[in-house]
């Protein structure tokens, strides 16, 4: 058991949380013969307006592409795994609803909700950092294999009120919103490179190293890596 002492603990979602399969295969299969009909359905959202605005930009579609071309483009991001802004909004609000009429349910490991109700009760403040939008985050935490655990989380980040995962000014973004010093914050993630990121604005990091998870074997460097939760201890100073 490694115990380590901070204010604020910051969780990643994917490959931390939870299987990368529950987004990868759960998640995106769900949304993936979603996007069209949303789009069609929800097209004067400005919501709904300015992902596809964004999406026909990055994408390299012309104005008058229609809404086959916009899911394509849609699907192959989802193809690539390139969590895109645009993308992960209108994911984000097809899984609110499916979470909402009980389709589904985010399968968490097992030692997540015992670490974070742990941290939670000895005061510490959690909040979560993924490229999953705030409206997916909230939602998935509604409806979990351990029931809802949305109100362990204070606050919620993603590359929108944050910016890239991988890049140190979100850290540095975060630490202002939470009012924290960067210290005192340590953040849980399975992507070294996002620990790296936060490790330059001067977090702690735990690496995730979970087993049959894509970074399982990655190499983790300086950074603290775990196989689970239950090998860290978190204390308030
Ligand atoms: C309903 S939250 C789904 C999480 C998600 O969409 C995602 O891409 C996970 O990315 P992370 O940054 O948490 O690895
Ligand atoms: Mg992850």
């Amino acid at each position: 058991m490694t115990a380590l002492t901070a204010r604020w603990v910051v969780v990643d979602i994917e490959g931390t949380l939870t299987p990368t399969s529950q987004v990868h295969v759960v998640l995106y299969d769900y949304a993936r013969p979603r996007l069209g009909p949303w789009i069609t359905d929800h097209a004067s959202d400005p919501v709904v307006v300015d992902a596809v605005a964004q999406i026909r930009s990055l994408g390299g579609l012309p104005d008058s592409a229609g809404v086959d071309e916009i899911v394509a483009v849609l699907h192959g991001w989802m193809d690539a795994d390139q969590k895109i802004a645009p993308l992960k909004t209108l994911q984000g609000l097809i899984w609110q609803r499916g979470y909402a009429e009980g389709d589904l349910v985010t399968e968490l490991f097992p030692d997540v909700v015992p670490a974070l109700r742990a941290w939670h009760d000895k005061g510490l403040d959690l909040a979560v950092f993924s490229s999953g939008s705030v409206a997916g985050q909230v939602a998935a935490f509604s409806r979990t294999s351990e029931g809802d655990i949305t109100s362990l989380f204070s606050s919620h980040f993603d590359t929108v009120n944050a910016g890239p995962k991988r890049e140190a000014p979100s850290y540095r973004a975060i630490a202002s919103a939470l009012g924290a010093p960067s210290a005192e914050i340590v953040f849980f993630s399975d992507v070294p490179a996002e620990l790296d990121a936060a490790v330059a604005d001067g977090w702690q990091t735990v690496g995730l190293a979970r087993p049959g998870e894509p970074f399982a074997d990655a190499d983790f460097g300086t950074h603290l890596a775990v196989k689970s939760f239950a090998e860290v201890s978190v204390d308030l100073p």
